[in-house]
């Protein structure tokens, strides 16, 4: 591939590997993004769209964007933050997963109880920024002089061994199952913000000409996370019972009713969260519903 097969390309930026990596991948092939990855390479060709992916580390990923160097992106909504992008880039679409948040920690055995205990002291963390921010405000609260403030370390990685190290009395990490915490000995005083993947865009589009395309694309990854949210639930029931049964199935504009050959009894059909679903068919059953079915979808347009 040379450079100038680039040309008028949508570049649509990818975590290079880490917590992110495989989910995009899935989310490609739901939306039918086909390439095929040279392992050495961090720009590969799309296929079957005038799409070129750049393979980059998620935390890079806000400032391509928003700097207009690729013109979509996914990563995480932490990052967009912490890179202080939030202006520049356009969180066009929630994506359901690398779901975490960011907390601050300390040793669970240790004197420090609060945040308020925590500020003046050392805290380690890769979210320098954020975390800046965050103990600015405790800081100042807390009347704290120039010389008294928290300071606030840079580490990029290996964040939660600081503590044991004896090189922080705190740390600001990301917590999903709180496994890596508790391995290290540490507890969760406070959260800092929750976030997900998200797909952005630059808020200038430096290339107007691929609105449309970065559209479709958005469309077809809507699509792909409502199917995964998302099942079809049917069933069969009486008339009279109707309204009760569309209170419990609303549908996400109104659910499907048609007549069955039996007097007085229609079937339904409604979209319902997945999550949910157990729930939903445990109260239609309650209601006098009949024959409950759920469908996973493959893929919708939303
Ligand atoms: N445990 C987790 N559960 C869910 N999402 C996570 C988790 N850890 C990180 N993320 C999300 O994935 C993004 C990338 O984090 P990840 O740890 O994969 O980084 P990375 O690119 O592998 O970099 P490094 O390994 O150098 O820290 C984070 O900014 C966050 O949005
Ligand atoms: O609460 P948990 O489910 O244990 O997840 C939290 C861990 O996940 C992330 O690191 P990751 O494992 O992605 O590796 P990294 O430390 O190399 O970034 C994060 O930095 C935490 O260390």
């Amino acid at each position: 591939m040379n450079l100038e097969s680039l040309d008028g390309r949508l570049l649509f930026a990818i975590p290079k590997k880490g917590r992110l990596y495989e989910k995009c991948l899935t989310l490609l092939a739901g939306a039918d993004i086909q390439f095929r990855r040279n392992n050495r390479l961090d720009v590969c060709l799309v296929q079957n769209h005038h799409i070129a992916l750049v393979f980059l580390p998620a935390s890079d990923i806000p400032s391509f964007v928003g700097k207009g160097n690729v013109d979509l992106g996914i990563t995480g909504h932490d990052v967009i933050l912490e890179a202080q992008m939030q202006d520049l880039v356009t969180e066009e679409l929630r994506l359901g997963f690398g779901k975490c948040a960011l907390q601050i920690q300390v040793p669970e055995a240790g004197p420090i109880k609060t945040v308020d205990d925590l500020a003046g002291k050392r805290v380690v963390t890769s979210f320098e920024v954020l975390a800046g921010e965050y103990f600015k405000e405790i800081d100042t609260r807390l009347g704290l002089t120039e010389d008294k403030r928290t300071q606030i370390e840079y580490v990029g990685g290996s964040v939660e061994a600081a503590c044991a190290l004896g090189l922080a009395d705190g740390i600001v990490d990301l917590v999903e199952s709180g496994d890596t915490m508790r391995a290290a000995g540490l507890h969760a005083i406070a959260t800092v913000l929750s976030t997900e993947a998200v797909l952005i865009k630059s808020s200038v589009p430096k290339h107007p000409s691929l609105t449309p395309l970065i559209d479709l694309i958005s469309s077809r990854i809507r699509g792909v996370i409502a199917a995964n949210r998302y099942v079809v639930c049917q069933y069969n029931i009486s008339r009279d019972r109707l309204d009760a049964a569309t209170a419990i199935t609303p549908g996400r504009r109104a659910p499907t009713i048609s007549p069955l050959e039996e007097e007085n009894w229609v079937a339904v059909s409604s979209m319902v969260e997945k999550s949910n679903s157990a729930k939903v068919m445990d109260e239609l059953v309650k209601i006098g519903a009949e024959d409950v079915l759920i469908f996973n979808l493959d893929n919708c347009r939303v």
